[in-house]
């Protein structure tokens, strides 16, 4: 699967942009704000109806405009898949697959799966839990599609026992029939979302650790484990012995909301004790893991797009990310710097061939 043609009108910095694809590496070389990253999110848009980097359609639309539109011509298994996303001012989002609108936009995920590795995402492994959770949480949903739902139903019920805690708080009555009914739901969900991310992160620590190792050239040991309380006892159990405490805090503190990923580098913390480049390895290693597990559970390449990938890996380290992009194993890919030298050095010393763009303030040139 790969994007053929992408153009676009009024968007971000781009007044008007039209392009054509290589099948392989395609490289946006340009400087500081010229618009690099932009037309990557218009890919993401085109795969995932949203912009990776800000959840707010109007402000993708370029200054002074009042609406934007971008088009793809997308090539899956030999058939053409044409789509289209629009966004006016104060209008709903208009998305369409070969010019028919779609009725949820929830049903267009998962046909052209993407990987986007960005700066931005050093957040899954310098900041809280909820970014761990939140990463293993899309990847699980780009494959299984009950499972987006099966957070929701658990997200509905840890509401309404929080609520119902507090009540308790408040009036001092506690009826321990209907928090018993809250738990049995609780439970039934929790219990299955615990299941299919024990199950994801068996395969996925290997997928993991054997790119990281790639990439690294095997300098260092790392390591990922899944944190959960109901690892520990069943869920049932937990929240029995954490009635008191909940009833304090008026919050539930124990089930798969409180789970987390352990990052490790030499069996200490990634987060405190990685050097930069060696966490921007490790991030590289999770995402391009986490595209080797959609391929082996789609059966068809996704698109990968790096944004600003060289910046603090060192030359042995670029050399093993980009041998390995350009193999077999991956599909279309897309990669921005701000070194037209430096990217041409790179390809021209692995013998890949790469389609070069030009970017200059909202310009692309091939
Ligand atoms: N809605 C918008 N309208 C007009 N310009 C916008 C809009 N949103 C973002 N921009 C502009 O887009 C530019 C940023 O583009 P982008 O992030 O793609 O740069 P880049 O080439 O990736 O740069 P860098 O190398 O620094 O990462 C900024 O100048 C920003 O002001």
């Amino acid at each position: 699967m790969y994007l053929q043609q992408l153009s676009f009108i009024n968007f971000k910095n781009y007044a008007e942009a039209e392009i054509s694809l290589a099948e392989g590496v395609n490289a946006f070389v340009g400087n500081n704000g010229a618009g690099k990253t932009n037309l990557l999110d218009a890919v993401h848009y085109l795969s995932l109806c949203k912009s990776y980097f800000n959840p707010i359609d109007s402000q993708q639309i370029k200054q002074g405009s009042d609406f934007f539109m971008i088009n793809g011509i997308f090539k899956k298994n030999g058939h053409k898949e044409v789509v289209a996303c629009g966004v006016k001012r104060n209008q709903k989002k208009q998305f369409k697959r070969n010019k028919k609108d779609y009725q949820r936009l929830a049903d267009h995920i998962g046909l052209l799966p993407l990987v986007m590795i960005s700066p931005y995402d050093i957040s899954i492994i310098i900041e809280g839990s909820e970014e761990r959770r939140k990463f293993i949480d899309n990847v699980i949903s780009q494959t299984d599609h009950n499972y987006l739902d099966e957070l929701i139903a658990y997200n509905k019920v840890l509401v309404n026992r929080n609520a119902l805690l507090k009540q308790i708080a408040d009036t001092g009555r506690y009826d321990p029939e209907l928090l018993g009914v809250f738990d049995e739901q609780l439970i039934a969900s929790g219990m299955r979302i615990f299941e299919k991310r024990r199950a994801f992160m068996e395969v996925f620590t290997g997928i993991f650790n054997q790119h990281y190792q790639f990439i690294s050239g095997d300098a260092e040991q790392v390591g990922i484990g899944y944190e959960s309380q109901l690892l520990q006892d069943d869920f049932a159990t937990l929240l029995n012995k954490s009635i008191e405490r909940d009833r304090v805090l008026e919050r539930t503190t124990t089930g798969v909301h409180k789970d987390d990923l352990q990052f490790n580098i030499h069996g200490m913390a990634m987060k405190k004790f990685g050097s930069q480049g060696q966490q921007k390895s490790f991030l590289i290693a999770l995402k391009l893991a986490q595209y080797t597990f959609l391929t082996q559970k789609n059966g068809f390449k996704p698109l990968l797009l790096l944004d600003d990938i060289f910046d603090k890996l060192d030359d042995n380290r670029i050399t093993k990310l980009m041998q390995m992009v350009s193999n077999n194993d991956f599909g279309q890919v897309f990669i921005t710097d701000t070194s037209l030298s430096r990217v041409e050095g790179i390809f021209n010393k692995i013998n890949v061939s790469v389609k070069l763009f030009k970017v200059t303030e909202g310009n692309i040139d091939a």
